[in-house]
């Protein structure tokens, strides 16, 4: 197997998108579905921005072949127990790629694998199941890949650049998560809990002046975590994402409107439990966690 060779483990919209790009570029993909699909191939579809079909080869994750290359595309709660389905395939030279949104979930993989040490992406490519195994391709965007303690691009890491639309080895990978993170923490709860697209929160004041508290005490733990330059003007960036983004339906307000669990533990939960650890308060994002808990315990 080369490095030209992918699985997938995470066979939902970012899965498949990612499987199609990787796919059309000539590297060979080999799907990972939970629940087998009735024919030898996968139909994908894509459609919206870059529009593709695809057949590919599928395996269940239990069964017995070694994994070389493994990108992992389920949501932040499914990493740990999806990777242990395939634990069994991987090998000490496997790459794995952890691609999940928010924090957290990396640290749950050690009891897991306590050998593995995968690298972790984060991605702003956007897209949507609509069902029959197509996929809408909803946004543009970069992926940035790297490892703790590695700052220059392995060998590896070439061919899956290439492959991508605008791929990137990021130098310090904890602070582009903690970006993201940031981004997502200050955004995602509010419109889910007032079930508002994204714009609205620069729109309404009193919206607006929540998103500044949050992202004051987002800073704050940020700081204490040995994050501060990572979030070096996170208000400003966070509105220029509200804008950017303003006709959006953040992924947690989906998750809410389809009854599905979200990523809130990984998200302002990662935060919270950061947090605890440096003795910093941060009321504003324990009442929107609680709150979010409590809309899914309801549900
Ligand atoms: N959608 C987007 O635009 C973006 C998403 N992200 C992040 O990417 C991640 C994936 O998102 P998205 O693709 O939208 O999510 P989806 O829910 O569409 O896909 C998740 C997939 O993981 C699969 N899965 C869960 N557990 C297992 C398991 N044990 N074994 C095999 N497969 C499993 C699910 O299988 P099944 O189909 O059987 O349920 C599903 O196909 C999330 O963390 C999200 O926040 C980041 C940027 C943008
Ligand atoms: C950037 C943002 C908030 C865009 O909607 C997002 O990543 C999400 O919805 O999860």
């Amino acid at each position: 197997m080369s490095a030209s060779h992918w699985h997938i483990l995470g066979c939902g919209a970012m899965g498949r998108l990612y499987a199609a790009q990787l796919s059309r570029a000539g590297l060979k993909v080999v799907l990972l579905p939970r629940t087998a699909p009735s024919g030898a191939a996968m139909a994908i579809d894509i459609t919206g921005l870059s529009a593709s079909h695809h057949a590919l080869p599928w395996e269940s994750p239990d069964a017995s072949g070694p994994i070389q290359q493994l990108l992992v595309f389920t949501k932040a709660y499914d990493v740990a127990p999806a990777l242990a389905t395939v634990r069994h395939r991987l090998h000490d030279d496997s790459r794995v790629i952890l691609m999940a949104n928010g924090m957290g979930y990396a640290e749950e993989l050690r009891t897991v694998a306590p050998a593995l040490r995968p690298a972790l992406g984060t991605s702003t490519q956007g897209a949507h199941r609509q069902g029959d195994g197509v996929v809408l391709h909803a946004g543009h965007g970069i992926t940035r890949v790297g490892m703790p303690g590695v700052p220059h691009a392995p060998d590896w890491f070439a061919p899956l650049a290439d492959a991508l639309p605008d791929c990137r080895w990021e130098s310090d990978i904890n602070a582009a998560l903690w970006r993201k993170l940031a981004i997502n923490c200050a955004i995602n709860p509010l419109t889910a809990l007032h079930n508002c697209a994204n714009g609205e929160l620069g729109e309404r004041p009193e919206l607006a002046t929540q998103v500044g508290e949050l992202c004051r005490e987002i800073a704050a733990v940020a700081r204490a975590a040995g994050q501060a330059a990572a979030l070096e003007g996170l208000e400003t960036q966070v509105f220029e994402v509200i804008r950017a983004t303003a006709a959006n339906r953040s992924s947690m307000l989906q998750d809410f409107s389809a009854g599905r669990r979200s990523e809130i533990d990984y998200i302002t939960g990662f935060v919270l439990r950061q947090a605890l650890q440096f003795g910093i308060s941060a009321p504003r994002n324990e009442a929107l966690w609680r709150a979010v808990k409590a809309r899914e315990t309801a549900a």
